[in-house]
């Protein structure tokens, strides 16, 4: 592969990939703004859209991918979009009528790829998040092997065409191998310049796990990161100079050139185009190590309410 093509990242099931997605995680917007983020991406020449049930916004997405398919501007087959299993819906009897909610809510007739969200699964019921009297957290039992058994017989149904997990360990991973009989394509992990997570993408890139980076810009503006911003670092923003990019621009490119599908999210449509503008340059390896040497393991998304969870994936050395 050279250097800058970066676009597709093959799948094994043979199918592509489109390496840069637009993420949809946008708990503060509205339907129109999601709506508005979803054309723009696409009509920016994104195919990539990741979704999940927990986003609550799996209707606005689908209503914005109706309207490009009717205006002719798109074809459903020339799209890939993901979602995700929410953690209430891990027992294997649930697993298909989760897949099929957010089919619906997407208005699509077959899933590209689909999701273990995490680990963890949570007690069964309307709740996203179900909690006792006492507002602890209430956890279900269910195996996540178990839960991957009811994933693959949707593979077998035509529901969707790939199916993976997103924030699993290395060893959890392993478990899911040891049994299946549809592997695991794609593990959705938290990557950005200062979480490297390199172990875990050379296990799954050892295993044919394809690798996707979520928060890929470390999610700026988040009041909790105690160093310089991903955005704000010199390194990042010295290489942008040299390159006349963006900083943006260069985080994403430097983990596309580390094998990595990207889901930067944005609802602001200069800030879409932007990040799809990434295909026109390159790093050279010495800018790709100083751009590594930022690593400081620091993860954002700890997933605090789930830690004594047993199936918690983090105390997992990677
Ligand atoms: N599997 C999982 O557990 C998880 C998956 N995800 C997925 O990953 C996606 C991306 O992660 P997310 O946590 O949203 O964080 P990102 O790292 O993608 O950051 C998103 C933030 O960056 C801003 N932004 C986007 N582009 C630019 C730019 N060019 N310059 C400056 N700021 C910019 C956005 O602002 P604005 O929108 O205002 O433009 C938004 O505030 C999610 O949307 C979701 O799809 C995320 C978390 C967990
Ligand atoms: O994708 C994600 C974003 O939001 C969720 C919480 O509401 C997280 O659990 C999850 O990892």
């Amino acid at each position: 592969m050279s250097d800058r093509d970066r676009s597709i990242i093959r799948l094994r099931s043979g199918q592509k990939l489109p390496a840069l997605g637009l993420g949809t995680y946008a708990p503060k917007e509205s339907e129109d703004d999601v709506i508005r983020a979803v054309r723009a991406a696409i009509k920016s020449g994104y195919r990539h859209l990741d979704c999940a049930a927990i986003y609550r916004n799996e209707r606005a997405v689908g209503h914005a991918i109706k309207q490009l398919i009717v205006e002719g501007v798109i074809k459903r087959e020339d799209l890939f979009i993901t979602s995700k299993l929410w953690n209430t819906c891990h027992r294997p009897d649930l697993v298909r009528a989760s897949l099929k909610k957010s089919m619906d809510d997407l208005g699509l007739k077959y899933l590209d790829m689909y999701l273990i969200h995490w680990p963890m699964g949570l007690k069964e019921g309307e709740a996203f998040h179900p909690k006792d009297e006492n507002g602890k957290i209430l956890f279900s039992e269910v195996d996540y092997v178990d839960t991957w058994k009811a994933l693959e017989d949707c593979v077998d149904e035509g529901l969707v065409k790939n199916i993976g997990v997103s924030n699993f360990s290395s060893r959890q991973i392993k478990r899911i191998l040891e049994v299946a009989r549809i592997k695991p394509c794609n593990n959705q992990v938290e990557i950005h310049v200062h979480l490297a997570n390199q172990k875990l993408v050379d296990y799954c890139h050892e295993n044919g796990i394809t690798v996707t980076a979520y928060s890929p810009l470390a999610a700026p503006g988040n009041a909790s990161v105690p160093f310089t911003p991903s955005l704000e670092e010199p390194v990042i923003k010295e290489i942008a100079q040299k390159k006349k990019k963006t900083p943006a621009q260069v985080i994403i490119r430097f983990l596309l050139q580390r094998g990595l599908s990207v889901i930067p999210k944005s609802v602001t449509v200069e800030r879409i185009e932007e990040n799809f503008q990434v295909f026109d340059f390159s790093l050279s390896e010495d800018e790709m190590q100083q751009i590594f040497s930022l690593n400081k393991d620091h993860r954002l998304n700890i997933e605090e309410i789930a830690l004594d969870h047993k199936y918690y994936p983090f105390n997992d050395p990677f």
